[in-house]
């Protein structure tokens, strides 16, 4: 194989459903279209190729969806709405996929593979919900929510107001034996969606828990478990910048783990939205990998050929 490095992509649930668009299914897919593109040079210069995605727009809109749930038809918890994300997405995604591999010439299966996360139940995330999911809402629409419903909304990143849900660390991949078999016989595989469904564990069984998993977290891991060349995270932003908004804001290009962890100390990057990119880029490399990059969708291959994008390094 001309270059066998393997890659692991985590496309932003933003990314996909971008803030201001309606969220069509035709929106959607053709978001999902543009890194696909990328996608498939990647493999055609013989990259493997793991994809993972966040969900946290779309398993918001299952969760309003599931508002016109009636006795009848019962309303799904948010562990099942992120299964259905998986399903969603992943769909998608390997639609996309493989007609860009049609097109191209390229014989490679595709296959999205619905994934659990083990978590602990007495993860502190519990009691402190943080995970913003679905669209983006005025200040007195989330004020009616949290005083009416008792939901907990916060302001992210400038866009708006979101709710926020509880989002425990990823522990372990409960499928990562038929993910690490299905790279090795060569498919791409898609897999660990929305950073993993997640579940607890007692004696050997899993049960889903209320809570949506960072994408970014649960991508750091499954960079790991695959012994990644490269992490990417692919967003909605070309670079990560300090000083974000503000008139004094400078991209970052190449940064070592030591200056990326200084600049965490100064508060640079939002929790919720850069915040858990960084943080899992840092862990990605402190944990041994080579290299972890931030970038927007249409720049990942210059990105990885050190052109684009911010790179965070030993
Ligand atoms: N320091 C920063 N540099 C770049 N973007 C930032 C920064 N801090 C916050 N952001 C926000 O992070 C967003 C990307 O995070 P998020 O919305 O969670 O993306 P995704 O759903 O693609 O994972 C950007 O659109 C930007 O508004
Ligand atoms: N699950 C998750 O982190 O989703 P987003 O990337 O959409 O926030």
């Amino acid at each position: 194989m001309e270059n066998s490095k393997t890659i692991v992509i985590a496309l932003g649930g933003n990314a996909i459903l971008m803030p201001g668009q309606k969220g069509t299914a035709e929106e959607q897919m053709e978001n999902v279209n543009k890194t696909c593109v990328q996608v498939a040079q990647m493999v055609k210069k013989g990259m493997r190729v793991v994809i993972t995605h966040g969900n946290g727009p779309q398993v918001g809109n299952i969760l309003i969806q599931n508002g016109s749930a009636t006795e009848r038809v019962p309303a799904m918890p948010l562990y099942i709405c992120g299964a259905q994300s998986q399903g969603l997405i992943g769909y998608m995604i390997q639609q996309q996929l493989v007609n860009k591999f049609q097109e191209m010439g390229i014989e490679k299966s595709v296959v999205t593979l619905v994934t659990q996360m083990v978590v602990d139940k007495e993860d502190a995330a519990f009691k402190n919900p943080s995970k913003p999911i679905g669209l983006f809402y005025s200040k007195e629409y989330a004020q009616k929510a949290m005083d009416e419903k008792g939901e907990y909304w916060i302001e992210d990143s400038g866009r708006g107001w979101r709710k926020v849900v509880p989002s425990p660390e990823p522990i372990r991949i409960v499928e990562i034996d038929c993910i690490l078999n299905l790279i090795n016989n060569g498919s791409i595989v898609i897999a660990n969606g929305g950073g993993g469904i997640p579940v607890i564990e007692n004696e050997g069984k899993y049960k889903g828990i209320e809570a949506v998993i960072d994408k970014d977290f649960g991508g750091a891991k499954l960079a790991l478990y695959v012994n990644a060349d490269a992490f990417m995270i692919l967003t909605d932003v070309p670079k990560v910048y300090i000083n974000y908004k503000k008139p004094e804001q400078k991209p970052l290009d190449e940064v070592s783990v030591d200056e990326i962890e200084r600049l965490q100390k100064e508060g640079h990057f939002k929790a919720g939205s850069m915040g858990p990119k960084v943080e899992a880029c840092r862990r990605f490399v402190t944990a041994g990998g080579k290299r972890a990059i931030i970038t927007s969708l249409d720049t990942a291959l210059e990105a990885l050929e050190g052109k684009a994008g911010t790179r965070i390094v030993k």
